[in-house]
């Protein structure tokens, strides 16, 4: 439990904790204002039950002098209306208290689930090669709501309804000792004997729940996002048969859990009719005298009916902390991986020499002892072009994802105009760099979006976005062709454009910047040849003003590049059998 409190106190930020205290301070106080209105039965039912105890208690006569009274039936009354007036109060206090928790509770959502996504988006580009995006989602989306409405809810829950139980005992220990220890001992004996017998069960199924959760994740998102192909093999129902099984044991642990949190209070009501009964009877046999036996049953009836539910709800509270631990555990963990350090536009890296490559020694994590670049050298120098050719799996997007410092090689050195490229600068590096991958990566808005994407809609430059695509072939076709032209919206995966369109795209959005450094991963494979021509026309202007470093298959698409490297272990033209080969563009082609 311990434990527990730890680590969700290290998921909130400074503010949030005073906020959480400013919450614990609250629950006191409702506690105290419940006590205050169990209390104020008291004095009602005594006078009720024996009206000459006015004269015997001081208090009471006090009251009675002080009011002006002369009938003991209107102190009856007003006694009365004083405990309803507390009751209500107290709900109210207990309403307005409870309302301020849910808020807290609801903000958190919104907090954790941002810095969660946040902390995620701030991971070196290898922990995504490494981490499902389903799993991160799941996390961000799911979890997120599982430790709030599952864990630090309950938690306030049990602090809450922990402070109510405290402040009644303490009142019962005032009035009978012995009585309000058997009422804990019995509160205590039978919860703590339920939580011990299943509190086993919960961890297990909590965990399973979470595993569940992530999987339901990957089969929706891996159905829907790949449509297509799910298709084309006819494997709808595998998906969904995936989908089923995990969504079906996520839900019965689900119900499971709220069987075992919420079972209980049956058990535990009918022991607290039979010892409310029990203790009137024990009363009535000490006194015989029923006036005296009244208040005190008015008072532990009124007490049970308020501790009865608190006890529920504290181990309920317990229960579902247990369930929802290892949500606990991944999201604190979650929330303090290592951050990369962001870009910031006043350290951009330019190019003026050249980009070294110094015994550049590179393997996967998941795959360790496979190097995929085994002590690689090369040098590019500034305003110059190459292609970068070799058999398919060679490395040629690895050594791409190398030059934008996405991959940090085990050994040796990237550096550019001798400050070698770390995980502090490489964000600095990546700005003066224009990127056009293999598989573009478009997202469900506009042209102009996605051309300067990540651009704010009302900051995007429109000149520069018709210049960039101007360049990349895809301008007549964006003006003359969509009914929108740079407003069309190009649907999810810009699944409403055709290969070609989306290449090139791609290759306008490597352009907007107007970047000094020009990286191009088959960005010509899906073009006709009049197009991949033109294009290829629009690259060789710009080189001499450029660093432009290309992967491609085709002979057409390197023509414009003066120097050639080899990557792989095959044997170049020139005859060398190292991992890379550099050499002039004539030697090759
Ligand atoms: N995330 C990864 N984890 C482990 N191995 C990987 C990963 N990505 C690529 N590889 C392996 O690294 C090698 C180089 O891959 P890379 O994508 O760089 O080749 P390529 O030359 O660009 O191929 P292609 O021309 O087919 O695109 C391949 O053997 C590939 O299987």
């Amino acid at each position: 439990m311990f434990d527990t409190l730890r680590k969700i106190w290290s998921i909130f930020t400074p503010a949030e904790r005073r906020k959480a205290i400013r919450m614990l301070v609250l629950v006191v106080l409702m506690a105290m204002a419940e006590t205050a209105s169990v209390l104020s039965i008291m004095p009602f039912l005594s006078v009720l039950g024996r009206p000459t105890i006015i004269q015997e208690t001081p208090v009471l006569m006090a009251a009675y002098l002080r009011l002006g009274l002369t009938d003991t039936r209107q102190f009856i009354f007003l006694l009365g209306f004083a405990s309803i007036a507390l009751v209500i109060a107290s709900s109210l206090f207990k309403s307005i208290t409870l309302h301020t928790l849910n808020r807290f509770v609801h903000m958190e959502r919104h907090s954790v689930s941002t810095r969660l996504l946040s902390r995620y988006l701030q991971q070196p580009y290898e922990f995504f090669l490494t981490h499902n995006p389903s799993i991160l989602s799941r996390n961000v989306l799911s979890e997120v709501d599982q430790l709030l409405f599952e864990l630090v809810q309950p938690l306030s829950q049990l602090l809450a309804q922990g402070a109510v139980l405290l402040a009644m005992t303490v009142l019962i220990l005032c009035y009978d000792a012995l009585t309000a220890i058997c009422i804990m001992a019995t509160l205590g004996v039978l919860y703590g004997t339920i939580y011990g017998l299943v509190r086993k069960r919960l961890t297990s199924i909590g965990l399973e729940r979470q595993a569940a959760d992530g999987h339901r994740y990957q089969a929706c998102n891996e159905a829907l996002g790949g449509i297509k192909d799910v298709k084309v093999t006819h494997s709808t129902k595998a998906y969904l048969g995936h989908f089923e099984r995990a969504s079906r044991l996520f839900s019965r642990h689900f119900a499971t859990n709220e069987t075992l949190a919420q079972s209980p209070l049956y058990l535990v009501e009918a022991t607290g009719y039979t010892g409310l009964i029990v203790i009137a009877l024990v009363l009535l046999q000490r006194t015989n005298d029923i006036a005296h036996v009244l208040p005190a049953l008015g008072l532990y009836g009124f007490a049970a009916y308020r501790m009865l539910p608190s006890a529920q709800i504290m181990y309920r509270g317990l229960a579902k902390i247990r369930f929802a631990s290892s949500t606990l555990d991944s999201i604190a963990r979650d929330l303090n991986l290592p951050k990369e350090p962001a870009a910031t536009p006043a350290t951009v890296m330019p190019l003026h020499q050249e980009i070294r490559l110094q015994g550049i020694r590179y393997a996967y994590p998941s795959a360790p002892d496979k190097w995929i670049f085994d002590r690689f050298n090369l040098v590019i120098p500034a305003n110059s072009s190459m292609g970068i050719v070799g058999k398919s799996g060679a490395g040629k997007s690895t050594l791409m994802d190398i030059l934008l410092g996405l991959l940090h090689p085990q050994s040796g050195t990237v550096s550019v105009d001798g400050v070698p490229i770390t995980a502090d600068n490489a964000a600095n590096w990546r700005c003066t760099i224009g990127y056009v991958p293999q598989h573009i990566y478009l997202s469900d808005t506009s042209v102009a979006e996605n051309i300067a994407f990540g651009v704010p809609r009302d900051a995007i430059d429109m000149a520069a976005v018709e210049r960039a695509a101007r360049a990349a072939q895809i301008h007549d076709f964006v003006v003359d062709e969509l009914p929108q032209a740079y407003d069309t919206q190009v649907g999810d995966r810009g699944i409403r454009l055709s290969g070609g369109q989306r290449q090139r795209l791609g290759v306008a959005r490597a352009l907007y910047r107007d970047p000094s450094v020009l990286l191009m991963d088959e960005a010509t494979s899906a073009l006709d040849e009049q197009t991949e021509e033109a294009l290829n026309e629009a690259i060789r202007a710009l080189s001499g003003s450029k660093t432009i470093i290309v992967i491609a298959h085709k002979e057409a698409s390197l023509r414009h590049c003066q120097k050639m490297v080899v990557v792989g272990n095959e044997p170049t033209p020139s005859g060398e059998t190292n991992s890379a080969a550099q050499s002039d563009h004539s030697e090759l082609i």
